[in-house]
């Protein structure tokens, strides 16, 4: 069921939420090296598949196959810490096992902030908190970086600038990326492919595709201009070859 550039490939997937049917025909894989988006609206079961491909829910219908050994690292969309609490960022990383130093080092740097191992947690602004996350997700070494609305809280540009350093780290490390974003307009243009989920996968494929395919359109107006505007600037330079524009000529196919 995988060949050798998927890390990780759902199919046929039916789930239920509270006895109500959420998701039906499902398929969603991700490449080596490649950064998937999934957006829909509300409700339209983005947080239910995610739970699938990471086997915390078990799905009524269809099946999902993993690379034998796949290291997953997860960046939650919040997490609570206790504001009177004193604990530098890298103390932090310990948790709950003590990570090497040059690791902690690593991964802070790969996350953007490689100067703040020694600052409190809670002095962190939204953006560095989230790439604190982002760090303690890298300590797994993963082949897969799963990220659920990870930039909530944060301006567009905050946004923005969360977006390249995950397309830094994909750069870096070479794993695969799936996320979650309501930010239709900037993950845009760190995507390689958008998934366009309304219980069933509405459409897929290149941001620019998606951008102009009627079903995006019908789910989420005609507002959208703007995220084929902004990704054709960002664009403008030369781009890089991560090698999966390749292999997956079906994934730039648009079906309804
Ligand atoms: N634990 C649960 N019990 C009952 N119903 C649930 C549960 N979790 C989710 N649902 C319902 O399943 C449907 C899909 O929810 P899901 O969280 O997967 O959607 P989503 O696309 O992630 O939504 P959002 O963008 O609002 O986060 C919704 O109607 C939701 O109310």
């Amino acid at each position: 069921m995988l060949n050798d550039t998927l890390l990780i490939a759902a199919r046929d997937i039916a789930a239920r939420q509270g006895g109500r049917p959420v998701l039906e025909g499902v398929n969603l894989s991700v490449g080596k090296g490649e950064i998937v988006t999934l957006v829909g609206p509300n409700g339209s079961g983005k947080s239910t598949l995610l739970k699938v491909m990471l086997g915390a829910l078990a799905p009524e219908a269809g099946r999902v196959a993993r690379m034998p050994g796949l290291r997953v690292g997860y960046v939650p969309q919040k997490l609570h810490l206790d504001s009177t609490l004193p604990m530098t960022v890298r103390r932090f990383l310990d948790l709950p096992v003590r990570a090497p130093r040059a690791a902690a080092e690593a991964a802070l740097e790969r996350a953007g902030v490689g100067a703040l191992g020694r600052r409190q947690m809670a002095e962190l602004s939204g953006g560095q908190f989230q790439r604190v996350l982002l760090a303690r997700a890298l300590l797994a070494r993963p082949h897969l970086l799963v990220l659920d609305e990870a930039t909530q809280g944060l301006d567009q540009p905050g946004s923005a600038d969360f977006y390249r350093q995950i397309e830094a780290v994909r750069d870096d490390l070479g794993c695969g990326v799936l996320m979650v974003s309501h930010e239709l307009h900037v993950v845009m243009s760190a995507s390689d492919r958008v998934v366009c989920l309304n219980g069933h996968v509405c459409c897929e494929g290149t941001p620019a595709a998606v951008s102009a395919a009627p079903e995006w359109r019908q789910l989420f107006g005609t507002g959208t201009g703007g995220a084929l505007a902004l990704y054709r600037h960002e664009h403008d330079h030369a781009h890089h070859d991560h090698g999966h524009d390749h292999d997956h000529g079906s994934h730039d196919q648009l079906h309804a």
